[in-house]
């Protein structure tokens, strides 16, 4: 019989896991890895370059009725900042077309919003700060309410969506101001819907921040450990190489294998074995510099790839790691009982002609002399270095 008040804890606790997880993710970018920037950047900068598209032909669309509708010259002064204004919209889109990086991304969003708010500011000026809220004018004064809705197509954070609503909102006070009706009633109902349709409004970017978030951690992160599964491993490393290739630094791959892992599993159980996959990533994890990409290869192997690092210096790191794992105590989830772990650690360095594929194959060699050798060492292999023992398999990067 399961029980139902322990089933509720659980969940309570998933929740909790869940919300220290995602609310710092939702509340700013500076939350998150640096591959989610560059994923989110792309993404954002396709609805930016869109959404300024739109807009502009939008906003052209409409010149006829203020040639019909407003009085001659408020209609052509009106038309010529419309056009203006989706001259300016193309512009931002063809730039941010152009851009990679998530603050350029976050700039181009920001200017779109501000040429938005200074249309409505001069309309609201040609207009003379229109006072009534009936006649065609009253159309004019909606504008914040689009410019609010429209921003529902982007997946942005807390943070950059506040700032968004901020500009709009200090643009339409100053506006109400001027117009010398900031506090009538109909203007404290129009507030009220506005309030109402930013909630919804940032409600509606966070879900789909939240969803490219789930998305994106399902696709790079290993389910059991946390840590990158291979595929982006494989992939951040290859960037990470390019780099350190045309900059002419360093470049170490370390292979860690977990010793006699099998017997873990054997008996104590898989669960068990998960616990101390777990363990030893996080273990790992506190250990590496910000630089570093550590992530996990498969079964009990991982990688941890050390850009700017010589072969010195990444055999006393592997040095250093060996002893920090001896000293480790990995719980289990049978009461207090803790186990102890080594593993094995192959070391290659980037030579001229390297790719990925042919330093993580010498690093697995040299992994496997390891094996060879007895365990809980570390082995390194330069290039042309051919390890007479066993031979196992070749690594696939
Ligand atoms: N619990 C658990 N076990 C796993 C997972 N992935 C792979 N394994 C197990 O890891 C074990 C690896 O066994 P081997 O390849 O023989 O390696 P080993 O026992 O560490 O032996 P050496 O590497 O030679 O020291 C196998 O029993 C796999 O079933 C996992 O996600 N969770």
């Amino acid at each position: 019989m399961t029980n139902p008040s322990k089933g509720m804890q659980d969940n309570q606790e998933q929740l909790f896991k869940t919300l220290k997880l995602y609310i710092p993710d939702l509340w700013s970018a500076k939350a998150h890895s640096a591959s989610f920037q560059n994923t989110r950047s792309g993404y954002l900068r396709d609805r930016i370059s869109m959404l300024a598209i739109v807009w502009g032909i939008l906003i052209i669309l409409w010149v006829p009725f203020d040639l019909i509708f407003l009085s001659d010259s408020q209609g052509i002064e009106i038309a010529i900042s419309r056009v203006a204004l989706a001259a300016y919209l193309f512009t931002i889109a063809k730039y941010n077309n152009r851009q990679t990086s998530l603050k350029k991304a976050q700039w181009c969003m920001t200017l779109m919003v501000a040429g938005l708010n200074l249309f409505y500011l001069y309309s609201m000026q040609v207009l003379d700060f229109p006072n009534g809220n009936s006649g065609i004018e009253y159309g004019y004064t909606l504008l914040p309410i689009l410019h609010v809705a429209i921003l529902t197509i982007l997946p942005v954070t807390i943070k950059e969506s506040l700032g968004l609503l901020f500009i709009t909102a200090v643009t339409q006070l100053f506006v109400e101001f001027q117009a010398d009706r900031l506090l009538t009633p109909e203007n404290l109902a129009d507030y009220w819907l506005q309030n109402v349709l930013a909630m919804m409004v940032i409600w509606s970017q966070l879900s789909k921040l939240y969803m490219l978030m789930r998305l994106y951690r399902q696709a790079t992160l290993d389910p059991l450990t946390g840590i990158y599964n291979r595929r982006m491993l494989l992939q951040l490393a290859n960037k990470s190489i390019s780099h350190c290739e045309i900059k002419g630094q360093p470049f170490s791959v370390l292979i860690f294998d977990i010793d006699k892992f099998k017997r873990i599993n054997d008996t104590w159980g898989h669960g068990a074995g998960d616990k101390v996959l777990r363990g030893f990533a996080n273990f790992m994890q506190s250990k590496i510099r910000k630089t570093d990409l550590f992530g996990r290869y498969g079964g009990e192997e991982f990688i941890l790839f050390l850009p700017r690092c010589n072969s010195d210096m990444a055999e006393k790191i592997a040095e250093r790691m060996l002893r920090y794992i001896r000293q480790l105590d990995l719980p289990i989830g049978y009461g207090e009982t803790k186990l102890k772990i080594t593993t094995c650690i192959g070391i290659s360095t980037y030579s001229s002609g390297d790719t990925l594929s042919s330093m993580i194959e010498r690093a697995d060699r040299a992994l496997y002399e390891c094996k060879d050798s007895g365990r809980d060492c570390s082995r390194f292999h330069p290039v042309g270095f051919r390890y007479q023992g066993n031979e196992r398999r070749k690594a696939i990067a």
